[in-house]
Protein backbone atom coordinates (compact mmCIF):
# COMPACT_ATOMS: atom_id res chain seq x y z
CA UNK A 1 0.00 0.00 0.00
CA UNK A 2 1.33 3.15 -0.76
CA UNK A 3 0.57 5.83 1.14
CA UNK A 4 0.61 9.70 0.86
CA UNK A 5 -0.38 12.51 3.64
CA UNK A 6 -1.22 16.31 2.37
CA UNK A 7 -0.73 18.59 6.05
CA UNK A 8 1.82 15.77 7.53
CA UNK A 9 3.40 18.70 9.64
CA UNK A 10 -0.09 18.78 11.20
CA UNK A 11 -1.31 17.20 14.89
CA UNK A 12 -3.60 14.39 12.96
CA UNK A 13 -0.99 14.15 10.24
CA UNK A 14 2.10 13.20 12.81
CA UNK A 15 -0.72 11.02 14.48
CA UNK A 16 -0.88 9.13 11.21
CA UNK A 17 2.42 8.63 10.77
CA UNK A 18 2.54 7.54 14.61
CA UNK A 19 0.19 5.04 13.85
CA UNK A 20 1.12 3.94 9.74
CA UNK A 21 4.59 3.38 11.49
CA UNK A 22 3.52 -0.14 12.57
CA UNK A 23 1.34 -0.82 10.06
CA UNK A 24 2.46 -4.11 8.20
CA UNK A 25 1.45 -2.84 4.79
CA UNK A 26 1.65 0.55 4.61
CA UNK A 27 4.48 2.46 2.81
CA UNK A 28 5.07 6.36 3.11
CA UNK A 29 5.69 7.59 -0.57
CA UNK A 30 5.10 11.38 0.21
CA UNK A 31 4.44 13.61 2.75
CA UNK A 32 3.25 17.44 2.27
CA UNK A 33 3.83 20.87 4.28
CA UNK A 34 3.69 24.39 2.08
CA UNK A 35 5.59 25.98 5.00
CA UNK A 36 8.66 23.52 5.98
CA UNK A 37 8.71 22.29 2.48
CA UNK A 38 12.35 20.52 1.97
CA UNK A 39 12.83 19.93 5.63
CA UNK A 40 12.78 16.51 7.06
CA UNK A 41 9.45 15.28 9.26
CA UNK A 42 12.01 14.02 11.59
CA UNK A 43 13.33 17.56 12.63
CA UNK A 44 9.98 19.01 13.02
CA UNK A 45 8.71 15.84 15.16
CA UNK A 46 11.94 14.44 17.07
CA UNK A 47 9.87 12.11 18.71
CA UNK A 48 9.70 10.43 14.33
CA UNK A 49 13.11 9.53 14.81
CA UNK A 50 14.07 6.40 13.47
CA UNK A 51 11.17 5.59 12.08
CA UNK A 52 11.06 8.30 9.24
CA UNK A 53 13.42 10.13 7.38
CA UNK A 54 11.25 11.27 4.98
CA UNK A 55 11.60 14.84 3.42
CA UNK A 56 8.44 17.29 2.96
CA UNK A 57 7.26 18.31 -0.40
CA UNK A 58 4.75 20.10 -1.27
CA UNK A 59 1.37 20.98 -3.28
CA UNK A 60 2.92 21.64 -6.23
CA UNK A 61 3.83 18.48 -6.10
CA UNK A 62 0.23 16.97 -5.85
CA UNK A 63 0.12 15.26 -9.47
CA UNK A 64 3.10 13.15 -9.12
CA UNK A 65 2.75 12.24 -5.06
CA UNK A 66 -1.43 10.91 -6.18
CA UNK A 67 -0.07 9.17 -9.10
CA UNK A 68 2.68 7.02 -6.98
CA UNK A 69 0.03 6.57 -4.32
CA UNK A 70 -3.14 3.73 -3.63
CA UNK A 71 -4.48 6.40 -0.89
CA UNK A 72 -4.17 9.65 -0.13
CA UNK A 73 -4.89 11.05 3.47
CA UNK A 74 -6.06 15.10 3.32
CA UNK A 75 -5.15 16.19 7.23
CA UNK A 76 -5.61 20.18 5.92
CA UNK A 77 -7.87 22.68 7.46
CA UNK A 78 -11.46 23.01 6.35
CA UNK A 79 -11.87 24.40 2.78
CA UNK A 80 -8.50 22.97 1.02
CA UNK A 81 -9.58 19.00 0.57
CA UNK A 82 -11.81 19.89 -2.23
CA UNK A 83 -9.41 20.77 -5.02
CA UNK A 84 -6.69 18.50 -3.46
CA UNK A 85 -9.22 15.97 -3.63
CA UNK A 86 -10.47 16.38 -6.92
CA UNK A 87 -6.82 16.41 -8.68
CA UNK A 88 -6.08 12.87 -6.12
CA UNK A 89 -9.01 10.86 -7.47
CA UNK A 90 -8.24 11.91 -11.37
CA UNK A 91 -5.02 10.50 -11.02
CA UNK A 92 -6.56 7.11 -9.53
CA UNK A 93 -5.85 7.22 -5.66
CA UNK A 94 -8.29 7.26 -2.61
CA UNK A 95 -8.72 9.94 -0.21
CA UNK A 96 -9.52 10.10 2.83
CA UNK A 97 -9.74 13.18 4.43
CA UNK A 98 -9.56 13.79 7.88
CA UNK A 99 -11.68 17.60 7.73
CA UNK A 100 -15.05 18.41 7.35
CA UNK A 101 -15.07 19.00 3.21
CA UNK A 102 -16.56 15.63 2.35
CA UNK A 103 -18.51 14.48 5.52
CA UNK A 104 -22.01 16.10 4.41
CA UNK A 105 -24.33 14.26 2.36
CA UNK A 106 -26.11 17.33 1.57
CA UNK A 107 -23.22 20.42 0.22
CA UNK A 108 -25.23 23.20 0.95
CA UNK A 109 -25.45 22.00 4.77
CA UNK A 110 -21.59 22.49 4.83
CA UNK A 111 -21.75 25.57 2.75
CA UNK A 112 -24.15 26.70 5.30
CA UNK A 113 -22.39 26.01 8.63
CA UNK A 114 -18.82 26.57 7.32
CA UNK A 115 -19.34 29.13 5.01
CA UNK A 116 -17.46 28.42 2.10
CA UNK A 117 -18.79 26.93 -1.45
CA UNK A 118 -18.34 23.69 -2.29
CA UNK A 119 -16.47 23.08 -4.98
CA UNK A 120 -16.45 19.27 -5.35
CA UNK A 121 -20.01 18.30 -5.54
CA UNK A 122 -20.31 15.97 -7.39
CA UNK A 123 -17.75 13.79 -5.26
CA UNK A 124 -19.60 10.91 -4.36
CA UNK A 125 -18.33 10.98 -0.46
CA UNK A 126 -18.53 8.06 1.69
CA UNK A 127 -19.17 9.44 5.62
CA UNK A 128 -16.33 7.23 7.38
CA UNK A 129 -17.78 6.30 10.91
CA UNK A 130 -16.80 3.23 10.53
CA UNK A 131 -18.61 0.73 12.51
CA UNK A 132 -22.09 2.51 11.13
CA UNK A 133 -21.02 3.31 7.52
CA UNK A 134 -18.62 -0.22 6.89
CA UNK A 135 -19.65 -1.01 3.73
CA UNK A 136 -20.17 2.12 1.79
CA UNK A 137 -16.68 2.87 2.96
CA UNK A 138 -15.79 -0.51 1.51
CA UNK A 139 -16.02 0.80 -1.95
CA UNK A 140 -15.37 4.43 -1.22
CA UNK A 141 -13.47 6.35 -3.50
CA UNK A 142 -13.07 8.97 -1.00
CA UNK A 143 -13.93 9.07 2.56
CA UNK A 144 -14.88 12.14 4.60
CA UNK A 145 -13.49 10.77 7.82
CA UNK A 146 -15.63 12.03 10.85
CA UNK A 147 -14.77 14.95 13.38
CA UNK A 148 -13.82 13.99 16.63
CA UNK A 149 -16.86 15.38 18.88
CA UNK A 150 -19.20 13.93 16.44
CA UNK A 151 -17.23 10.14 16.72
CA UNK A 152 -17.41 10.00 20.23
CA UNK A 153 -21.54 11.68 20.04
CA UNK A 154 -23.02 9.60 17.44
CA UNK A 155 -21.32 6.33 18.90
CA UNK A 156 -22.65 7.28 22.25
CA UNK A 157 -26.09 7.63 21.36
CA UNK A 158 -26.69 5.32 17.79
CA UNK A 159 -27.71 2.05 19.63
CA UNK A 160 -30.70 4.02 21.52
CA UNK A 161 -32.13 5.74 18.39
CA UNK A 162 -31.52 2.88 16.10
CA UNK A 163 -33.63 0.99 18.31
CA UNK A 164 -36.28 3.73 18.72
CA UNK A 165 -35.42 3.81 22.70
CA UNK A 166 -35.09 7.61 22.86
CA UNK A 167 -37.04 11.25 22.01
CA UNK A 168 -35.36 12.29 18.91
CA UNK A 169 -35.42 15.56 19.66
CA UNK A 170 -34.75 15.18 23.69
CA UNK A 171 -31.10 15.18 23.01
CA UNK A 172 -28.42 17.05 24.66
CA UNK A 173 -24.52 16.54 24.16
CA UNK A 174 -21.97 18.25 26.66
CA UNK A 175 -18.55 17.27 25.58
CA UNK A 176 -14.58 17.98 26.55
CA UNK A 177 -11.83 18.13 24.24
CA UNK A 178 -8.02 18.37 24.79
CA UNK A 179 -6.25 20.99 23.05
CA UNK A 180 -5.08 19.40 20.17
CA UNK A 181 -8.45 19.41 18.94
CA UNK A 182 -7.48 22.57 18.22
CA UNK A 183 -4.67 21.59 15.54
CA UNK A 184 -0.64 23.03 16.15
CA UNK A 185 -1.19 26.48 15.00
CA UNK A 186 -0.72 28.75 17.51
CA UNK A 187 -3.70 31.13 18.60
CA UNK A 188 -4.61 32.73 21.67
CA UNK A 189 -7.60 30.17 22.76
CA UNK A 190 -5.04 27.57 22.88
CA UNK A 191 -2.30 29.35 24.53
CA UNK A 192 -0.92 27.70 27.57
CA UNK A 193 -2.26 30.48 30.08
CA UNK A 194 -5.39 30.59 28.72
CA UNK A 195 -6.26 27.00 28.96
CA UNK A 196 -4.90 25.70 32.15
CA UNK A 197 -6.36 25.77 35.48
CA UNK A 198 -9.82 26.37 33.23
CA UNK A 199 -12.62 24.86 31.88
CA UNK A 200 -14.33 27.03 28.88
CA UNK A 201 -17.63 26.38 27.14
CA UNK A 202 -17.54 27.61 23.56
CA UNK A 203 -19.27 28.04 20.49
CA UNK A 204 -23.01 26.91 21.62
CA UNK A 205 -25.79 26.47 19.89
CA UNK A 206 -23.23 27.34 16.72
CA UNK A 207 -20.94 24.51 17.02
CA UNK A 208 -20.37 23.13 13.18
CA UNK A 209 -20.17 19.72 14.72
CA UNK A 210 -24.06 20.14 15.50
CA UNK A 211 -25.05 19.44 12.08
CA UNK A 212 -22.48 16.33 11.11
CA UNK A 213 -24.10 14.51 14.64
CA UNK A 214 -27.89 15.41 12.89
CA UNK A 215 -27.20 14.08 9.80
CA UNK A 216 -25.57 10.93 11.37
CA UNK A 217 -28.64 10.23 14.00
CA UNK A 218 -31.07 11.73 11.24
CA UNK A 219 -30.09 8.99 9.09
CA UNK A 220 -30.43 6.09 11.46
CA UNK A 221 -33.56 7.74 12.76
CA UNK A 222 -35.07 7.65 9.22
CA UNK A 223 -36.36 11.27 9.82
CA UNK A 224 -34.76 14.61 11.06
CA UNK A 225 -33.20 15.44 14.25
CA UNK A 226 -32.39 18.46 15.65
CA UNK A 227 -30.19 18.42 19.28
CA UNK A 228 -27.93 20.29 21.52
CA UNK A 229 -24.34 20.06 21.21
CA UNK A 230 -22.10 22.01 23.89
CA UNK A 231 -18.32 21.64 23.50
CA UNK A 232 -15.66 22.31 26.13
CA UNK A 233 -11.96 23.10 26.44
CA UNK A 234 -9.83 21.37 28.46
CA UNK A 235 -6.45 21.42 30.00
CA UNK A 236 -5.35 17.84 28.74
CA UNK A 237 -3.01 17.08 25.38
CA UNK A 238 -5.51 14.80 23.99
CA UNK A 239 -8.95 12.96 24.84
CA UNK A 240 -13.01 13.72 24.50
CA UNK A 241 -15.40 12.78 26.79
CA UNK A 242 -18.60 13.16 25.78
CA UNK A 243 -21.79 13.18 28.05
CA UNK A 244 -25.31 12.59 26.07
CA UNK A 245 -28.70 12.80 27.72
CA UNK A 246 -32.09 11.75 26.29
CA UNK A 247 -35.49 10.82 27.52
CA UNK A 248 -36.25 7.25 27.35
CA UNK A 249 -39.60 6.92 25.76
CA UNK A 250 -42.64 5.53 27.51
CA UNK A 251 -41.96 2.22 28.85
CA UNK A 252 -38.59 1.56 27.68
CA UNK A 253 -36.74 -0.57 30.32
CA UNK A 254 -33.01 -0.78 31.38
CA UNK A 255 -33.11 -4.14 29.87
CA UNK A 256 -34.10 -2.18 26.66
CA UNK A 257 -31.23 -0.28 26.78
CA UNK A 258 -28.68 -2.53 27.51
CA UNK A 259 -29.25 -4.78 24.77
CA UNK A 260 -29.17 -1.98 22.19
CA UNK A 261 -25.59 -1.10 23.35
CA UNK A 262 -24.63 -5.27 22.95
CA UNK A 263 -26.60 -5.68 19.94
CA UNK A 264 -25.43 -2.93 17.83
CA UNK A 265 -21.30 -3.09 18.99
CA UNK A 266 -20.61 -6.44 20.39
CA UNK A 267 -19.00 -7.51 17.47
CA UNK A 268 -16.66 -4.36 17.13
CA UNK A 269 -13.23 -4.39 17.94
CA UNK A 270 -12.68 -0.25 18.81
CA UNK A 271 -15.84 -0.13 20.96
CA UNK A 272 -15.51 -1.48 24.46
CA UNK A 273 -18.95 -1.39 26.32
CA UNK A 274 -18.25 -0.47 30.02
CA UNK A 275 -22.24 -1.24 30.34
CA UNK A 276 -24.41 0.05 32.71
CA UNK A 277 -23.37 1.96 35.33
CA UNK A 278 -20.01 2.39 33.51
CA UNK A 279 -17.59 5.30 34.03
CA UNK A 280 -15.20 5.58 30.82
CA UNK A 281 -12.49 7.71 30.87
CA UNK A 282 -10.64 9.94 28.59
CA UNK A 283 -6.95 8.27 30.32
CA UNK A 284 -8.56 5.03 29.16
CA UNK A 285 -8.32 5.33 25.70
CA UNK A 286 -5.23 7.42 25.16
CA UNK A 287 -3.35 6.73 22.42
CA UNK A 288 -5.41 4.40 21.09
CA UNK A 289 -8.21 3.54 18.49
CA UNK A 290 -10.93 2.84 20.89
CA UNK A 291 -14.41 4.16 21.82
CA UNK A 292 -15.34 3.38 25.64
CA UNK A 293 -18.93 3.55 26.20
CA UNK A 294 -20.87 3.22 29.63
CA UNK A 295 -24.44 4.34 30.10
CA UNK A 296 -26.75 5.26 32.77
CA UNK A 297 -30.53 5.61 33.52
CA UNK A 298 -32.13 8.18 36.33
CA UNK A 299 -35.49 7.23 36.50
CA UNK A 300 -36.46 9.78 38.46
CA UNK A 301 -35.85 12.40 35.36
CA UNK A 302 -36.50 9.08 33.13
CA UNK A 303 -33.99 10.26 31.21
CA UNK A 304 -30.47 8.20 30.04
CA UNK A 305 -27.31 9.23 30.15
CA UNK A 306 -24.46 8.02 27.64
CA UNK A 307 -21.13 8.46 28.69
CA UNK A 308 -18.17 8.14 25.57
CA UNK A 309 -14.53 8.33 25.57
CA UNK A 310 -11.76 8.65 23.18
CA UNK A 311 -8.76 9.86 21.62
CA UNK A 312 -9.28 13.20 19.47
CA UNK A 313 -6.31 12.18 17.50
CA UNK A 314 -7.15 8.34 17.32
CA UNK A 315 -10.36 6.88 17.19
CA UNK A 316 -11.33 11.10 16.76
CA UNK A 317 -9.07 11.72 13.52
CA UNK A 318 -6.02 9.37 12.24
CA UNK A 319 -6.94 6.38 13.89
CA UNK A 320 -10.10 5.74 12.40
CA UNK A 321 -8.89 7.45 9.00
CA UNK A 322 -6.34 4.01 9.07
CA UNK A 323 -9.43 2.15 9.95
CA UNK A 324 -11.49 2.89 6.94
CA UNK A 325 -8.08 3.09 4.86
CA UNK A 326 -8.13 -0.95 5.96
CA UNK A 327 -11.91 -1.31 5.55
CA UNK A 328 -11.36 0.22 1.60
CA UNK A 329 -8.60 -1.56 0.56
CA UNK A 330 -10.08 -5.45 2.02
CA UNK A 331 -7.23 -5.16 4.84
CA UNK A 332 -8.27 -6.67 8.40
CA UNK A 333 -9.59 -3.69 9.96
CA UNK A 334 -7.43 -3.49 13.21
CA UNK A 335 -4.17 -3.57 11.07
CA UNK A 336 -1.59 -0.41 12.35
CA UNK A 337 -4.20 -0.52 15.92
CA UNK A 338 -3.27 -2.63 18.15
CA UNK A 339 -0.92 -0.68 20.69
CA UNK A 340 -2.80 -0.55 23.98
CA UNK A 341 -3.59 2.92 24.98
CA UNK A 342 -0.74 5.05 26.83
CA UNK A 343 -0.96 4.95 30.75
CA UNK A 344 -1.07 6.95 32.67
N1 LIG B 1 -6.89 17.91 15.85
C1 LIG B 1 -7.93 17.07 15.96
O1 LIG B 1 -8.18 16.50 17.04
C2 LIG B 1 -8.80 16.80 14.78
C3 LIG B 1 -8.65 17.45 13.58
N2 LIG B 1 -9.47 17.16 12.53
C4 LIG B 1 -9.34 17.86 11.26
O2 LIG B 1 -8.18 17.41 10.58
C5 LIG B 1 -7.62 18.45 9.81
C6 LIG B 1 -6.18 18.67 10.26
O3 LIG B 1 -6.20 19.01 11.62
P1 LIG B 1 -4.89 19.18 12.51
O4 LIG B 1 -3.88 18.19 12.10
O5 LIG B 1 -5.34 19.23 13.91
O6 LIG B 1 -4.44 20.65 12.05
P2 LIG B 1 -3.04 21.38 12.27
O7 LIG B 1 -3.37 22.83 12.39
O8 LIG B 1 -2.27 20.74 13.36
O9 LIG B 1 -2.29 21.12 10.89
C7 LIG B 1 -2.77 21.64 9.68
C8 LIG B 1 -1.94 21.16 8.51
O10 LIG B 1 -2.43 21.82 7.35
C9 LIG B 1 -1.38 22.58 6.73
N3 LIG B 1 -1.95 23.87 6.33
C10 LIG B 1 -2.40 24.85 7.15
N4 LIG B 1 -2.92 25.86 6.42
C11 LIG B 1 -2.79 25.50 5.13
C12 LIG B 1 -3.13 26.10 3.89
N5 LIG B 1 -3.69 27.32 3.84
N6 LIG B 1 -2.85 25.44 2.74
C13 LIG B 1 -2.26 24.23 2.77
N7 LIG B 1 -1.89 23.62 3.92
C14 LIG B 1 -2.17 24.23 5.07
C15 LIG B 1 -0.29 22.71 7.76
O11 LIG B 1 0.93 22.61 7.05
P3 LIG B 1 2.08 23.68 6.89
O12 LIG B 1 1.75 24.85 7.79
O13 LIG B 1 3.32 22.96 7.32
O14 LIG B 1 2.06 24.00 5.47
C16 LIG B 1 -0.48 21.44 8.61
O15 LIG B 1 0.22 20.36 8.01
C17 LIG B 1 -8.51 19.68 10.04
O16 LIG B 1 -9.46 19.77 9.01
C18 LIG B 1 -9.16 19.35 11.36
O17 LIG B 1 -10.37 20.03 11.53
C19 LIG B 1 -10.40 16.18 12.62
C20 LIG B 1 -10.59 15.48 13.77
C21 LIG B 1 -9.82 15.76 14.96
C1 LIG C 1 -10.74 21.76 20.82
C2 LIG C 1 -11.14 22.23 19.46
O1 LIG C 1 -10.93 23.38 19.09
N1 LIG C 1 -11.72 21.34 18.67
C3 LIG C 1 -12.15 21.62 17.33
C4 LIG C 1 -12.75 20.41 16.69
C5 LIG C 1 -11.74 19.49 16.08
C6 LIG C 1 -12.33 18.69 14.94
O2 LIG C 1 -12.69 17.55 14.96
O3 LIG C 1 -12.57 19.46 13.91
P1 LIG C 1 -13.07 19.21 12.46
O4 LIG C 1 -14.52 18.98 12.45
O5 LIG C 1 -12.76 20.47 11.77
O6 LIG C 1 -12.36 18.08 11.88
C7 LIG C 1 -13.21 22.72 17.29
O7 LIG C 1 -14.00 22.84 18.20
O8 LIG C 1 -13.30 23.36 16.24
Amino acid sequence: MKVSIIGATGYTGEELLRLLSSHPQAEIVAITSESQTGAAISEIYPHLQKFYDNKLVNMQQLDEVAAASDVVFIALPHGHAMEAGKKIVAKGAKVIDLGADYRFRDTSVYEKWYKLPHTHKEAKAVYGLTELYRKEVQSATIVGNPGCYTTASILAMAPLIKLQLVEENSIMIDAKSGVSGAGRSLGLNSHFTEVFESVKAYNIAGHRHTPEIEQALGEIAGKEILINFTPHLIPIARGILSTCYGTLKSGVTAAQVDDAFSSLYQEEYFIRLLGRGGYPATKNTRGSNFCDIGWHIDSRTNRVIVVSAIDNLVKGAAGQAVQNMNVMFGLEEQLGLTQPPLYP
